[in-house]
């Protein structure tokens, strides 16, 4: 019974086994797989077909560009807007087909692990078929075994029993192959259970493949619904190509029509213009013939033209020579009637200048006024001396309140001659305190004839400077106790002499006499502060030095044209050719030998008197033409030499006081400045006139018994102020203007 169980059992195993590898179904799993392969297959023909079929509908599409190409046309525009898709079909399609591969793959590994899964229940199923035929055998065995002792009662009994031992023990064996198909029987759950997620997965993977599918489908669809539209798309192209091809012939027929009649117009005006052409090739031949000639023309134009213009520069040269040869003469002319007119005015003029009543003249009778004035004449004055009056005629006199300016008025000629090259001497005479400082310095706020002659030199010379070329240079000099000193030199002190040229020009010049070039006011100014420094440490009484001896500036203009090389011609000092201005401020005239003074006072006075006289005897000299001019009868007059003869000017400015105490020296200044204006007179009346004038004439006046009114400061200097009087000279020249800053 028990092996009849047992083989129950074992059949029932054995179709349990055949059951579950029915059940395992590997083989179902592969066909799964290759049927998926096949698909994949047949997704990747159809994705090649489509991707042939859309390079062909590119092509075509790029056919038709070629064939009609109209830019931002709407079929164009939709061209691209299908290709877009198109491509983002391609993109999705592309981005499934990776999906399918990573699929594939996926499909693959789980193949993979099917098979190891399915070697292994072959493994246990062949270890089950080999534990059964084992079984089988020995239960073949056994039933041999049971039929042989059947037959052997006895010994069939003790093989029962062993059987039933044996039974025992295959009951045992039967047991652990239980418990061993146990083990199988969850063996086979769990791959069950394995196989069933496979098979889920799977499914899910055939999903996964339906929806790529129906996508490739949806896709395709896509595809099919562009191409159809493209194809649409281009037939409506077609046929509007078609239209306008036949829209432009027939337009074409109606314009050559148009141009077929226009061509008729035009042969017929053709046939009337050609005379009108005819006319025109003639006049475009002679006109040809007339370019021909041009250059020809034009040169011949052109020789003329340069001849004429040769001719015309030519004219204007001779004519700017012819002007310039005018213009020397007109300023030989003009030279010669100034020349003239100085002459009929007299070389020497001789102003007066009637200073104010001042403080210094103290109150009282003694400071009444003495001078009166024509109202008619300004030539003319008249003065009350004892009782009586004395008229006076002059060139020109000024009253008190004539100012500054209208006495420099009355001499900017004179100071303007001196640039055309012509030597002038402008002196002032007078006796102390008659305002000759004044006259020729004046004020800071109102300067006088020095400081107002440079600046109009200056201007004159600024003026002129586009044709002339002008060279200005200052001196200072004075003359003490006959005494010739540089004021601007180095060693003041030393005495310089007088000597001719030693170029045989018989002109004269002073070696060692510092000559500073001045560009302009500062540059005066600068030879004024150099010589104001000089008298500083030269003079202790600056007042009394200045009354007692002569300072004279002397201005040097030198002068070249420009265009025609000329210089100013008149002789100069010290062998140049050069015009010379002399600015004098004389000593003071009064008559000092009448009081008695003595000593170096008496020898200061008897030199003045001196210079002054030898003064008053070269102008008459020069005046009444004699042959000597007695020059070198003083230093003034001999340094003054080229300045007083020739073509010089000179002006004499006789300073004096109107107060009553000073009418004596007034008397005789006046007269002196009578007797030289009274030269120009002629010969005999001036031999007349002049039979009077000497030194101690003019030192005495016509009052011989007359002596310098007391109390007056500056007329008679103690000895002992008197031998500061070489260094007070310089006061003179640098209170006069010449040494002065020029107020700018
Ligand atoms: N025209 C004038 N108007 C106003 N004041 C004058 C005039 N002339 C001279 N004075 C004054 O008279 C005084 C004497 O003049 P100034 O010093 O010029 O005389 P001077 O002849 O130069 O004397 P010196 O021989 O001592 O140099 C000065 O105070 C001066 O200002």
């Amino acid at each position: 019974m028990g092996v009849e169980t047992l083989k129950e059992k074992l059949l029932e195993q054995a179709q349990e086994i055949s059951r579950l590898r029915s059940e395992l179904g590997g083989t179902d799993a592969e066909k799964h797989r290759d049927l998926l392969a096949a698909e994949n297959e047949r997704l990747r023909q159809e994705m090649k077909a489509c991707e042939g079929e859309l390079r062909e509908l590119q092509r075509q599409q790029q056919q038709q560009q070629q064939q009609a190409p109209c830019q931002d046309c709407p079929h164009l525009q939709e061209n691209a807007r299908l290709q877009e898709q198109l491509s983002q079909l391609q993109r999705e399609a592309e981005e499934t087909r990776a999906k399918l591969v990573e699929l594939d793959l996926e499909v693959q590994q789980k193949t993979n692990r099917l098979a190891e899964v399915e070697l292994r229940l072959k493994d246990s199923l062949a270890e089950r078929a080999e534990e059964e035929e084992r079984l089988s055998r020995r239960l073949r065995d056994s039933q041999e075994t049971i039929a042989s002792l059947k037959s052997q009662p006895q010994q069939i009994k003790y093989i029962i029993k062993t059987v039933e031992v044996e039974s025992a023990k295959a009951k045992q064996a039967l047991c652990e192959t239980q418990s061993r198909n146990q083990y199988l029987l969850e063996q086979v759950g769990m791959q069950k259970q394995v196989l069933k997620e496979m098979e889920q997965q799977l499914q899910s993977s055939q999903k996964t493949e339906a929806q790529l599918r129906a996508q490739i489908m949806m896709y395709e669809a896509e595809l099919e619904r562009a191409h159809g539209q493209m194809l649409e798309e281009m037939q409506a192209m077609e046929e509007e190509k078609n239209h306008a091809i036949e829209e432009a012939f027939s337009r074409a027929q109606v314009e050559m029509k148009a141009v077929h009649e226009n061509l008729a117009g035009v042969r017929t005006n053709l046939l009337t213009l050609q005379p009108a052409l005819r006319t025109l090739t003639h006049d475009y031949n002679s006109l040809k013939r007339q370019v021909r000639d041009f250059p020809l023309l034009l040169q011949e134009t052109l020789r003329s033209a340069r001849a004429e213009i040769s001719q015309a520069i030519e004219e204007v040269h001779s004519t700017n020579r012819e002007l310039l040869r005018k213009y020397r003469r007109e300023l030989q002319l003009r030279k010669k009637c100034h020349n003239e007119l100085v002459r009929l005015k007299g070389n020497i003029r001789v102003f007066g200048r009637v200073r104010p009543i001042t403080k210094e003249d103290g109150e009282g009778p003694e400071a009444a006024n003495a001078v009166t004035f024509d109202a008619d004449d300004d030539a003319v004055l008249h003065l009350l001396h004892k009782g009586k009056q004395v008229s006076f005629e002059l060139d020109k006199v000024f009253p008190p309140q004539a100012s500054q300016e209208e006495v420099f008025q009355e001499v900017q000629a004179l100071v303007t001659s001196c640039i055309d090259g012509y030597n002038v001497c402008i002196f002032a005479y007078g006796q102390t305190g008659a305002g000759k400082t004044y006259t020729m310095e004046g004020t800071a706020a109102n300067p006088g004839i020095n400081q107002r002659a440079l600046q109009l030199l200056f201007s004159e010379v600024r003026g002129k400077a586009a044709d002339w070329d002008y060279t200005i240079t200052v001196s200072a000099a004075e003359i003490y106790n006959e005494a010739l000193r540089d004021l601007l030199g180095k060693e003041p002190q030393e005495k310089l002499e007088i000597k001719l040229c030693p170029d045989g020009s018989g002109q004269l010049y002073v070696p060692g006499l510092t000559e500073f070039r001045v560009q302009s006011v500062e540059d005066i100014n600068k030879v004024f502060e150099f010589g104001h420094i000089k008298r500083v440490t030269e003079c202790t009484n600056l007042n009394e030095h200045s009354s007692r001896s002569h300072a004279l500036l002397i201005v040097t203009v030198r002068g070249l044209d420009r265009s025609t090389g000329l210089r100013t011609t008149a002789a100069g000092f010290g062998c140049v050719s050069s015009g010379k201005l002399n600015l004098v401020d004389l000593a003071g005239s009064e008559r000092v030998g009448r009081s008695g003074a003595e000593g170096s006072r008496l020898r200061e006075a008897q030199h003045i008197n001196k210079s002054l006289s030898a003064l008053g005897d070269v102008i008459y000299a020069l005046r009444s033409r004699q042959g000597h001019v007695p020059f070198r009868n003083s230093k003034l007059t001999y340094l003054l030499q080229d300045s007083l003869s020739g073509d010089s000017k000179t002006l004499m400015m006789v300073q004096v006081s109107p107060a009553e105490k000073n009418t004596s020296e007034t008397l005789c200044s006046l007269k002196f400045a009578e007797r030289v204006r009274s030269v120009e007179l002629g010969p005999v009346s001036r031999k007349a006139e002049l039979g009077s004038w000497t030194s101690q004439e003019h030192l005495e006046g016509d009052s011989p018994g007359s002596t310098a009114p007391p109390g007056r400061s500056h007329t008679s200097p103690s000895p002992g102020q008197l031998s500061s009087r070489s260094a007070s000279i310089r006061r003179k020249l640098h209170t006069s203007g010449k040494l002065r800053p020029i107020p700018l």
